[in-house]
């Protein structure tokens, strides 16, 4: 079994903060612990409003405190993100997502991430950033 704490993750190498200044995010379970996900807190800062399109990876992403709205920029629907609201995006669905106030998000990517990925010109990982420095 595999025991940790957000509190202590945050203040090692799985805390990532995005260069783009919207997100950031502490990833507790990663590719090399073998699950064949991975599953990270995220906070989205007030004001955040950007794209994403998650071309390599399939996300789930359930929102814990905070509120804010994804739109699917297919279609351009927007949904509402209140605590409870869950937004699982099974077609690699390019998004925007914009949070109102600051979001707290429990994300699950499958394949998993290495553990330093941010993102790429399309809102999107690459397959093959690099693993966490503990
Ligand atoms: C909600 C979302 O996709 N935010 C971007 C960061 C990502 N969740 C991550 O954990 O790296």
């Amino acid at each position: 079994m595999i025991v940790r704490n957000l509190q202590e993750a945050n203040t090692s190498g799985r805390r990532i903060v995005s260069p783009d200044g919207n997100w950031e995010s502490t990833r507790l379970l990663l590719k090399d612990d073998n699950m064949g996900f991975s599953f990270h807190i995220t906070t989205i800062y007030t004001g955040a409003d950007f794209e994403m399109h998650y071309q390599n990876h399939l996300e789930a992403v359930h929102c814990i405190s905070g509120r804010g709205e994804v739109e699917t920029f297919d279609d351009g629907k927007k949904y509402s993100i209140e605590p409870g609201t869950i937004y699982i995006l099974d077609k690699h669905d390019r998004h925007t997502l914009r949070a109102f106030e600051e979001m707290t998000m429990a994300c699950v990517f499958n394949p998993p991430l290495n553990g330093k990925e941010v993102h790429n010109a399309e809102g999107g990982f690459e397959l093959e950033a690099g693993n966490i420095d503990e």
